[in-house]
């Protein structure tokens, strides 16, 4: 969430989180070199929807100016906390060199590249972040109990996706013997959903890249709009298969089944007012198709729910919320049939893929610690792409004001840092942010009157054709016969006009 660099008494006290590229003094981000310039950050101040009724209570309000107040802001090609790095798809000293980074459907990789991917999901998870640290406490205690000592802690690159999506949604505490209050989430139920887990994932592909020394590594996607009740990417070469032992444990043949989550004491959080850390806990549990109870979330989406959330052609609708109808984001997000009807007994696309894994990767607290979040969710913004590639919404569309707490256009989405708002993700990817999606999209199944028509139609261009041949070939036909007849009524013909030149002759004379 902050830089290192920034989280230190004095940092704090400033306000300022504006590192030099170059750990020069008086290089604040990378201004001598025209990377970029310590800039005021702007927060938005428009109304929220009802929902949130606690205003001055929680640090994730008017992200992040709880926090910090100035920040780097980045010119032309460069990006990152200090300007320091290039933006996504661009490579180079002066970050000018294009380069593709695509996302593929993880099912069509090949052995090696699905090892290759495995193996950088595992480097992830060991490896400290290089730049992020996070706050352990709400901002009230973040000093420390002597004053003087941050709260802050290191976090490997992959636990640090999974705590920036717990730090988004948890609840907001009131006080101790207080409930905390849970009608709070800043990436879910509201427009910023596909814009919050957007840039979740940029983030995480950045930092891979970062680690990997490869700028053109690209999350996969898993298509999980594939019906049915078996999960087909649960198999030891991707995120690991079923164990033999345990139904809701993963197979030791699985580096997966090695993991543990993080974020899992979310009653001591709610109830102390502590915040999750790097702290590890249990292994993963998964259970595709196993919640017995709940039979609606037995079974994976349908291709037809993606042709048809796809035709919906409103971006989102009031209230903006989880309630939302004939919206495609309430749609794609879950909470309303494919069709765009909310229903709130329907769980549908992105919310369905959740409740089916059935354990870890179905509670919004814990879900990105099982790594098939990052592949349902890279699907999930690869249909949010098409969708604003078919439709080519300005940025109108995305509410002003008026959503959910974090979710209005202008909001910086929390906890990321540098602040970045939803409207900066409400772009299509490849022209803006540097990558794309390499897929098949189902097509939509005719209509019974477009089936009519269409049968109509080929009957008339059949007859059409048919009578067409059969006319040239009557006429070839009579052509022919008329050619073959031809030298025997030029004989005839000639015998004949010379009898009449004979007989004129012969009355002539007379
Ligand atoms: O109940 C739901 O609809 C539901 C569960 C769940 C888990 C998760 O991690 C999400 O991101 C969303 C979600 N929705």
């Amino acid at each position: 969430q902050f830089p290192r660099e920034c989280v230190t008494p004095e940092g704090l006290q400033s306000g300022q989180c504006c590192p030099s590229p170059t750990g020069t003094v008086g290089d604040e981000c990378g201004a001598t070199t025209g990377r970029g310039q310590c800039v005021t950050i702007t927060a938005d101040n428009r109304r929220h929807g009802p929902q949130y009724p606690h205003d001055g209570r929680d640090d994730r309000e008017r992200w992040p100016l709880r926090f910090f107040n100035r920040s780097c802001q980045c010119n032309g090609n460069f990006t990152g906390y200090n300007c320091g790095r290039c933006r996504h798809g661009l490579t180079g000293p002066n970050c000018d060199q294009r380069i593709s980074v695509v996302r593929r459907n993880i099912m069509q990789m090949s052995a090696a590249e699905k090892q290759a991917f495995v193996n950088a999901l595992d480097q992830a998870k060991r490896t400290i972040h290089p730049d992020l640290v996070i706050c352990t406490r709400r901002y009230q205690e973040v000093f420390g109990p002597d004053g003087n000592t941050p709260q802050f802690e290191n976090i490997t690159i992959y636990n640090y996706f999974v705590w920036t999506h717990y730090y988004s949604v948890s609840k907001t505490y009131l006080g101790a013997g207080q409930p905390s209050f849970g009608g709070v989430d800043f990436s879910h139920e509201g427009p910023g959903f596909v814009t919050w887990h957007r840039y979740h994932l940029l983030q995480l592909e950045r930092d891979m890249q970062d680690m990997l020394g490869d700028p053109t590594f690209a999350l996969p996607y898993w298509n999980f709009a594939i019906g049915g009740s078996e999960c087909d990417i649960c198999t030891d070469d991707l995120v690991g298969a079923r164990s033999s032992f345990d139904a809701s444990a993963l197979s030791s043949n699985s580096v997966f089944s090695q993991w543990r989550v993080i974020c899992e004491s979310v009653d001591d959080y709610d109830t102390l007012g502590t915040i999750c850390n790097n702290t590890e806990t249990s292994p993963i549990r998964r259970n595709p198709a196993g919640n017995v109870a709940r039979p609606m979330v037995q079974r994976l989406p349908e291709p037809q729910d993606v042709v048809d959330c796809l035709e919906l052609n409103t971006f989102d609708t009031p209230p903006f919320y989880s309630t939302s109808s004939e919206s495609f984001r309430n749609t794609i997000e879950g909470y309303s049939a494919p069709q765009g009807m909310y229903d709130p007994v329907v769980r549908s696309l992105h919310n369905l893929a959740h409740l089916f894994l059935n354990g870890t990767g179905g509670q919004t607290h814990l879900s990105p610690n099982d790594p098939i979040f990052v592949l349902l969710h890279t699907f999930t913004d690869a249909v949010f792409d098409e969708w604003l590639r078919r439709h080519i919404p300005g940025e109108a569309v995305y509410p002003e004001e008026n959503a959910p707490i974090g979710h209005n256009r202008r909001f910086n989405m929390v906890p990321f840092w540098p602040p970045i708002t939803n409207a900066e993700m409400f772009v299509s990817a490849p022209e803006n942010l540097g990558y794309s999606y390499e897929v098949q999209w189902p097509t939509r199944a005719y209509t019974l009157s477009e089936i009519i028509t269409i049968a109509i139609v080929a009957a008339v261009l059949v007859v059409a054709v048919v009578g067409g041949v059969i006319a040239c070939a009557v006429r070839a036909r009579s052509y022919r016969s008329a050619e073959a007849l031809e030298p025997l009524l030029g004989e005839t013909f000639r015998r004949y006009s010379e009898d009449d030149r004979r007989m004129d002759k012969s009355q002539s004379v007379v």
